[in-house]
């Protein structure tokens, strides 16, 4: 770290302020970084749940890793109880066929929910996915700055592409779905004399809405942005980011209880319980201590439980 540059952090996790500053890369120099609740250490760069405002001139090796991943909230005209199993297990095998072109959902954190509110008796899909092998284009550029940011743009609508080419499989098997919001975590904006970076966070601004996810067996909660983030580059969290490493999780598997997880939502057969254990719900925080920490932040406007997940593909 260069302790001579001064870097102002506001600090919304419940970690504390030096473990989370240690997972800065050393060499940048930011004017300001903000971790919200879902901050965790990953395979880019920046840790994930965080919000940078730099000057540094070569920041765009910053920005790079799963460039463009989203969500994508929708409705179905059904009713959850319209929902059938028979259809979950055909789009498995629909976006199964689509590895490593448009409508692959990938592996990873990745994943596609099915949801019931809280509050009315409709059908939800949430759509979690990005620019899968494309994000990789990116990487060899971040010398080349015109060359970045056009490929940079290229990926993110690429991304965004395959979270519409997931959305059409939906609406093969569950008829016209209604988009709420898709939103893009992974990019970065160019500001007045900086560039604002979210790595793992959203761009909103006062009274536009989001989704916070928590885990595959969690809640997740659509919130509008209140004037407050004003103070945060107009930036959210995008989840509740995870407590334990993959290796750490491979230990605790060993003594979850799959078979109550399957009773509590479907997953299809096809999707072995080895291949989700490094994303079962015990790797990730809790959802409403999370959003306790951003209270001034949000407003909650609908809250959803999953009933049937895929992923893993
Ligand atoms: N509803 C679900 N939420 C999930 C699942 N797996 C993870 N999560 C949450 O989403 C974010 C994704 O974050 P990322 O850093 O992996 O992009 C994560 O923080 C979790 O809170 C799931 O299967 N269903």
């Amino acid at each position: 770290m260069d302790t001579t540059h001064k870097m102002e952090v506001i600090n919304y996790s419940a970690e504390p302020l030096n473990k989370v500053f240690g997972w800065l890369p050393h060499d940048l120099e930011a004017e300001r970084v903000i971790f919200f609740p879902d901050a965790c250490p990953g395979k880019s760069p920046l840790p994930t749940g965080t919000v940078v405002f730099t000057k540094q001139e070569n920041w765009r090796k910053f920005a790079i890793s799963d460039c463009g991943c989203g969500m994508l909230l929708c409705e179905a005209n059904l009713t959850r109880e319209e929902f059938q199993r028979e259809k979950w297990d055909r789009i498995y095998y629909d976006i199964q066929a689509n590895k490593n072109k448009l409508g692959d959902l990938g592996s990873g954190n990745h994943f596609l929910d099915a949801l019931e509110s809280y509050t009315d008796d409709k059908l939800y899909f949430l759509i979690h996915t990005g620019s899968r092998n494309e994000s990789k284009l990116v990487d060899d550029l971040v010398d080349q700055p015109k060359k970045f940011d056009t490929k940079f743009y290229d990926v993110c609508k690429w991304a965004k592409d395959n979270r519409f080419a997931i959305f059409k499989i939906l609406e093969k098997y569950f008829g016209r779905l209604n988009l709420i919001l898709d939103k893009n975590h992974n990019h970065f904006e160019h500001a007045d004399d900086g560039v604002i970076i979210r790595k793992g966070a959203v761009k909103v601004t006062p009274g536009e809405q989001t989704v916070v996810p928590s885990n595959m067996n969690g809640d997740v909660v659509l919130i509008s942005a209140t004037e407050e983030v004003e103070r945060t580059y107009h930036s959210l969290c995008h989840g509740t980011g995870r407590v334990m490493s993959r290796s750490e999780a491979k230990e605790f598997a060993a003594t979850f209880d799959y078979d109550e997880l399957r009773r509590r939502i479907y997953i299809p057969e096809m999707i072995a319980n080895d291949n989700i254990k490094t994303d079962a719900p015990f790797c990730y925080r809790d959802l409403d201590s999370c959003l306790a920490l951003i209270d001034n932040l949000i407003i909650i406007d609908k809250r959803f439980s999953v009933f049937a997940y895929l992923g893993q593909m």
